[in-house]
């Protein structure tokens, strides 16, 4: 089946630099997505948006090109609480990939188990509305329970503005709480404003909250992007990633977003996007951190 892109869709960028920062040995890149095929995995028909085809061969590809060693997968809305896209990429990577899924209430024992033993390792709950539709907490708050015994995590997505709100139901989650791309703080705001210091705050009390540095792209206002060689891309963003890494060195991930959904105003260079990296983690051990003693720990601990 195919399906009509959604209008102003901007695929990935093709032939991305080489990086000028050489990642450390074993680097993982802790959030990306496959989008379909969807000739052979059609897009949830509940979706808020259709992509282009991004299969596990280009992310694959890119991982090699980039110099990563891992990936971690993580379900796109684009696909629903239907894994087989995502599930499929994780079989297909020689145990180089995990999984974080979208589940539902109704699925059962030996579908999650399933889901484990094809490497899926967290769960996904998305609070950003014009991704998805509500799904009430104690729905969630019930699965969380459920894959905790698995020894999975909870990846959370949300929008700044909406933490104060949603903070109780997190800090009630009885796992590992991962959130996506910073929270999403407003960047044209102070570092040391309130709104981020609520979040600092949120991590500060609450140990088992871990964060993804990830989508300077997503989350710049000034730019300027990462295109045509540019080495300090999205200098507005860095202050915040790096007030994070430094505070919170054992619990800080790093992902490519690949292939950068929704984006409207340019599609980064994802060889130039790893070179933000050493801006917001300056020394070699907090990119060790940051790149593989984290990520190795949360999805591959049976490793260390
Ligand atoms: O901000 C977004 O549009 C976005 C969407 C998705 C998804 O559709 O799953 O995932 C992300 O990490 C970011």
């Amino acid at each position: 089946m195919t399906s009509t892109k959604t209008s102003g869709w901007l695929d990935w960028y093709q032939g991305p630099a080489k990086p000028r920062f050489q990642l450390p040995a074993g680097a993982v890149d802790a959030h990306c997505h496959v989008f379909g095929p969807g000739a052979e995995f059609p897009f949830a028909p509940e979706r808020k948006y259709t992509p282009c085809d991004a299969g596990k061969r280009e992310l694959y590809a890119l991982r090699d090109h980039l110099g990563f060693a891992r990936n971690v997968i993580v379900q796109a809305t684009c696909h629903g609480a239907d894994n087989r896209a995502m599930v499929d990429a994780c079989l297909a990577s020689n145990g180089r990939a995990r999984g974080v899924a979208t589940v539902r209430r109704d699925i059962g024992d030996e579908e999650l188990q399933r889901l484990h033993d094809s490497g899926v390792r967290g769960v996904r709950f998305n609070f950003v509305k014009r991704l998805v539709d509500f799904t009430p907490k104690e729905e969630l708050m019930e699965i969380a329970g459920r894959i905790a015994t698995l020894g999975w995590h909870v990846v959370i997505y949300f929008e700044a503005r909406d933490l104060p709100e949603l903070r109780d139901f997190f800090t009630a989650l009885p796992t590992i709480v991962v959130v996506d791309h910073m929270g999403r703080p407003d960047v044209g705001k102070p570092v040391d404003g309130p709104e981020f210091a609520l979040f600092l705050a949120f991590m500060r009390d609450n140990a088992n909250v871990w964060c993804k540095v990830s989508c300077p792209e997503r989350l710049s206002v000034q730019g300027p992007p990462a295109l045509d060689g540019e080495g300090r891309a999205y200098r507005d963003v860095a202050p915040f990633a790096r007030r994070i890494v430094r505070e919170f060195p054992d619990r800080v991930l790093w992902g490519t977003d690949w292939p950068h959904p929704n984006l409207t105003d340019h599609m980064p260079d994802d060889g130039l996007l790893v070179d933000f990296i050493p801006h917001i983690a300056p020394t070699p051990e907090l990119q060790r951190k940051l790149l593989v003693d984290n990520p190795m720990r949360l999805y591959w601990p049976e490793e260390l």
